[in-house]
């Protein structure tokens, strides 16, 4: 299956478990994997013939922007299940990073795949 890839996008989300975190926003940063069939796209050069990665990038600042979790896990879901309800896609793997937030680890992530109705 073909793929559509957003790597590195900086959100900005209140989450955490502890109360320190829960006063500001924290930025997390996104990669995407879209699995989508780009054939027709290919053929016509036509935007409106695949999934625009531009709106799908626009979905994922406003869902995080609006959120209130506690867990990556929980923010991840969300924005998977956004993205199914707006975007014809066949699976979607999403890794949700919050950098820094360890003092002896440069990052943490979780990543999750989905595909529709999962
Ligand atoms: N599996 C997870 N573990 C933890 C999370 C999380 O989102 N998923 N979050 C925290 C705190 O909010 C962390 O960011 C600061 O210690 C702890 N563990």
């Amino acid at each position: 299956m073909d793929k559509i890839v957003i790597e590195g996008l900086q959100i900005e989300s209140l989450i955490g478990v502890y109360d320190w975190e829960r006063t500001a926003k924290t930025a997390l940063f996104v990669d995407l994997t879209l699995e989508v069939d780009l054939y027709k796209a290919g053929q016509s050069d036509d935007v409106n013939d695949t999934l625009d990665y531009a709106k799908v990038a626009e979905l994922v600042c406003e869902v995080a922007a609006k959120s209130k979790f506690e867990l990556l896990e929980a923010l991840a879901e969300s924005i998977i299940s956004h993205i199914f309800a707006q975007f014809n896609c066949h699976q979607v793997e999403l890794k949700l990073s919050k950098p820094g937030i360890l003092p002896n680890a440069s990052n943490v992530a979780v990543i999750i795949v989905r595909k529709p109705q999962q």
